[in-house]
């Protein structure tokens, strides 16, 4: 057993948030190997002579903020599932439960948000002695040594759930690289996933997908899955989507046949990301208000004693309003749909 008597992977990651440099390495008896790299970091190799159908590898991430529990305990069962021989791997993959002391507290971080720490943001002198930054590097060198190895192809999904609710429950938001599109694969999975609705950022961030974005060139995405809730209590039936589709590309499948009649993506695009400026900062949005709520041309969202900020000719939209956040960091994001 990988883990542990009675322990599975995320029981194991909650035991043992420390850092830990040995590395176990398991091979289930169809011969895929199951490397322990870390806490929370997991290693996966189909057997040599497997053919990997779509050749890809993936990198699936979820816990980078403790407190979002659903695609932990979904990423958890798909590994369950394998380990119980009810599939097999076809692509190599790099699972990953972002940060295991924030889970084991139910906290969305410990000192500092994880998922503003990328992109070498970790090595800014203020985060230096905070586990998050000692983390973000980590998970960067993983991350880094998994697209050196398997060059081709390297896809990142890094789960979270919201919040606030959303009146758009299904989201992701795509890094901002210059000159690049979203590929059509890349949309018939998020529609797949039940994935309805995508955000195309305007700047490059600090985000973990973003930095597998402009660091490794993979096609990354943040996917918005539902709502926060603490671990076990979670309606797990709002989230087979995702499963199922992460499944069928671990297993190497063909893409399901998309219906005449499907649903198509909705894309929005952020035009403002709204930061916390400190000294006389005020954000008019009200806390309870949930994500995609439109506001009208003219609506003033923010102000400062230099600036504020109105909408502007079209509606736009709000994301992740949260103003209980540090000076410099991000409040919410404004959007608007591009077609
Ligand atoms: O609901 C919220 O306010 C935050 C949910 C969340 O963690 N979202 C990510 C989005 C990352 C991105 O912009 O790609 C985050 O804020 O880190
Ligand atoms: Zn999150």
């Amino acid at each position: 057993m990988i883990f542990g008597p009675g322990l599975d992977w995320l029981s194991h990651t909650l035991a043992r948030t420390e850092h830990a440099t040995s590395e176990k390495i398991v091979v289930l008896d169809d011969g895929t190997g199951l490397q322990l790299q870390d806490s929370g970091l997991l290693y996966l190799e189909p057997p040599a002579g497997r053919t990997n159908p779509n050749n890809e590898s993936l990198i699936v991430s979820a816990g980078i903020h403790g407190n979002e529990t659903a695609p932990i305990e979904v990423l958890n069962h798909l590994l369950n599932e394998l380990i119980d021989g009810q599939w097999q791997l076809a692509c190599p993959a790099l699972l990953i439960l972002g940060n295991p002391k924030a889970m084991d507290a139910g906290r969305r971080f410990i000192d500092v948000n994880l998922n503003r720490l990328f992109g070498g943001a970790h090595r800014k002198p203020e985060y230096q002695n905070f586990p998050e930054a000692e983390r973000a590097r980590l998970l960067e060198d993983a991350c880094r040594a998994f697209a050196t190895k398997h060059s081709a192809n390297v896809c990142h999904y890094d789960l979270h759930t919201a919040i606030r609710p959303s009146l758009r429950e299904k989201f992701a938001l795509y890094p901002f690289v210059e000159g690049r599109d979203v590929p059509d694969g890349q949309v018939d999975f998020l529609l797949e996933a039940e994935v309805e609705t995508l955000l195309l950022q305007h700047r490059e961030g600090t985000t973990f997908a973003s930095f597998s974005s402009s660091e490794l060139g993979a096609e990354s995405f943040t996917v918005e899955l539902g709502k926060v809730r603490p671990f076990g209590q979670n309606d797990l039936s709002r989230f087979t989507g995702i499963a199922n589709a992460l499944r069928r590309r671990l297993k190497g499948e063909e893409p399901p046949k998309r219906d005449k009649g499907a649903a198509l993506i909705t894309v929005f695009e952020v035009v403002h990301e709204i930061l916390n400026t400190g000294d006389g900062f005020q954000f008019h949005v009200p806390d309870d208000v949930a994500n995609f709520t439109m506001y009208d041309p003219g609506t003033v969202i923010w102000e400062d004693s230099n600036t504020r900020y109105t909408v502007g000719d079209t509606p736009e939209g709000i994301v992740f309003p949260n103003r209980d956040v540090p000076v410099g960091q991000r409040v919410g994001l404004m959007i608007r749909p591009t077609r």
